[in-house]
């Protein structure tokens, strides 16, 4: 059915708190030890069929408890990718062919049902396979992936509506068509929310789509999938695909049909992702999209005049939520040494060894696990090089414990030399660098935070000197996709504040945001002549 619709206004949905012995808690644990006593099998879904991949087994086990398996999953192979893309093209023209409004519907149901029926399901997921803490799960694989869904909508609704002039008895249209071929959306563990936007977003504009999510986040990746499966996605509009990868890249990225990749992870992948696509160049159709919203070194600069409340807990939260393993996580800090000494330096240390990390199951736990043995490993050979370091002095934390799960411990490295690596290098890890700077050295401290680091994500400026934040704010106008005044680096909301960075921190696409979705459609102009003329000479050639 055509027609002109209006989508629903979208409004972001309310976080819950979860308070000890509220109903919503009770909910939540009854999910966690479904979820906790289950091995799920976790398969693919090519073509709306869940079939095992081909290759290697991988166990998905809790980050906080590695001894408890989740579930299982099979690696992809280069049979499982064909299969995939083959069930891609087929599901194509029936996809496109479909209103936006149907489309739309789909999307828009999916959301209402992680806010419902499947919330508790997610969150759990989310809590015991990525060892997030019930708050961080909430914002995360609730509040955020329900807002894309719902705002992607209204910004595709936007894009249809933007049309071309028309006048001198022509009609002019935009015909906002997908991209010709599949979307590749390769997803990383850390945010459910983002695993479940990469792929959905392409499919709203009408491309069907290959998704390979990281094993450590194909526990929630696989309830994502059975919630798309119960909105109504037709089979074959999103093909799961499991593993590592290795695969994934060998088919689809040689592949003929390969229309865009929509990537969220390391700067190293996404690079090794866009040589591989010039390297085939040749081999495509067309020139594949490529976006990818990759790492970062976030900063943190206080001017003498912050407030010390507002900067240690910006610092705490920025720093050590979800084990610093965001993107946007305040991972270097320059602070005067006014405010240091005067106090901030022994707080941060006593804050940063009181806060307890633990089973993400105990809602008490400020947060859980490093997500991998692989993490866990790099994390404690950075703490021992750092702690060998003259130039680095270890102010709290630098404790690991693998005995039970992936334990590393918040911690503050104070370092005097602000080029060390400490300050350029993302540990994706509890891992906040402190630099103390003299107090009148502020505008040297800009240039610091501006050049020290090829990213550019996320940064904060700290101080109720007016002058001192717009001095800031233009200093730093390219050091940071989101930039924030009095405010933490982390927890960009999805229609507030849209997310991502430049420079080697991604294309900056603006995820959850109509930047994003302007990606995945390639406009057809189409002009329609009423009356056409009939006579093909011009006035100046009459004699
Ligand atoms: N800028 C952002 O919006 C944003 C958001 C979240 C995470 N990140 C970044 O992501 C990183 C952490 O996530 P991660 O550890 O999952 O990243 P990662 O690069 O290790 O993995 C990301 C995804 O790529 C896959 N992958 C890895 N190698 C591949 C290959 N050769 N071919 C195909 N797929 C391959 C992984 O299996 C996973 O699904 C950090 O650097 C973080 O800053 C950025
Ligand atoms: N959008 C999230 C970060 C995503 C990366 O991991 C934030 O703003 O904290």
């Amino acid at each position: 059915m055509d027609g002109v619709t209006r989508v629903p206004e979208p409004a972001n949905e309310p976080v819950r708190t979860y308070e000890p012995g509220s109903a919503d808690a009770r909910a939540l644990r009854s999910a966690l030890d479904t979820l906790d006593g289950r091995r799920e099998d976790l398969t693919q879904t090519i073509g709306g069929a869940t079939r095992w991949g081909g290759g290697d087994e991988v166990p998905v086990v809790q980050p906080h408890a590695h001894a408890h398996l989740l579930g299982t999953l099979r690696q992809a192979t280069r049979d499982d990718v064909t299969d995939a893309i083959s069930a891609a093209a087929q599901a194509a023209p029936a996809w496109q062919a479909m209103s936006f409004a149907d489309r739309a519907a789909i999307f828009l149901r999916a959301a209402e049902l992680v806010a419902g029926p499947w919330r508790d399901t997610l969150n759990a997921a989310t809590m015991l396979g990525q060892s997030k803490t019930v708050q961080q799960a909430e914002i995360d694989s609730a509040c955020e992936l329900i807002d894309f869904l719902r705002f992607n909508v209204h910004f595709a609704e936007r894009i249809l509506a933007e049309q071309p002039n028309s006048g001198g008895g022509a009609w002019n249209r935009f015909d906002h068509r997908p991209l010709e071929g599949f979307v590749l959306a390769i997803t990383p563990f850390n945010f459910t929310a983002i695993a479940g936007n990469l792929p959905t977003a392409p499919a709203l504009m009408g491309n069907t789509v290959l998704w390979k999510p990281s094993p450590t986040q194909q526990l929630s990746a696989h309830y994502f999938m059975r919630v798309l499966e119960t909105a109504g996605l037709p089979p074959g509009v999103i093909n799961l695909l499991t593993g590592d990868g290795a695969a994934v890249s060998e088919v689809a990225l040689t592949d003929r049909n390969l229309a865009g990749i929509h990537f969220t992870g390391s700067t190293r992948t996404f690079r090794h992702l866009w040589e591989s696509v010039g390297r085939n160049l040749d081999r495509y159709a067309a020139y594949p999209r490529l976006v990818g919203e990759t790492g970062g070194k976030d900063f943190v600069v206080a001017h003498p005049s912050a407030d010390v409340d507002a900067l240690h807990t910006a610092l705490v939260r920025g720093a050590f939520e979800y084990q610093g393993q965001k993107c946007s996580a305040a991972s270097r800090a320059y602070l005067p040494r006014s405010l240091w000494e005067g106090g901030l330096r022994d707080r941060l240390a006593t804050t940063a060894e009181e806060l307890e990390y633990g089973d993400v199951r105990d809602f008490r736990h400020f947060g859980g696990a490093v997500i991998d043995r692989r993490a866990f490993d790099r994390l404690r050979d950075v703490l021992a090089k750092l702690e060998a370091d003259p130039s680095c002095e270890v102010l709290a934390g630098g404790g690991t414990d693998d005995s039970v799960g992936y334990f590393v411990r918040p911690t503050v490295v104070v370092g005097t030399d602000p080029t060390h690596e400490l300050f350029r290098t993302e540990y994706f890890g509890p891992l906040l660098g402190v630099h103390v700077y003299e107090d009148g050295k502020f505008d040297e401290v800009l240039d610091l935070a501006a050049d020290s680091t090829p990213y550019a994500l996320t940064g904060s400026i700290f101080g109720r000197d007016r002058e001192a934040l717009a001095t800031a704010t233009e200093r730093l106008r390219f050091a940071a996709g989101n930039f924030y005044l009095n405010d933490k680096p982390t927890g960009a909301v999805v229609g507030q504040q849209p997310f991502g960075g430049a420079r080697a921190s991604g294309t900056n696409d603006k995820a959850g945001s109509i930047f994003n979705l302007l990606r995945w459609v390639s406009p057809r102009t189409i002009k329609e002549t009423f009356v056409p003329p009939t006579d093909h000479t011009y006035p100046h050639m009459s004699r």
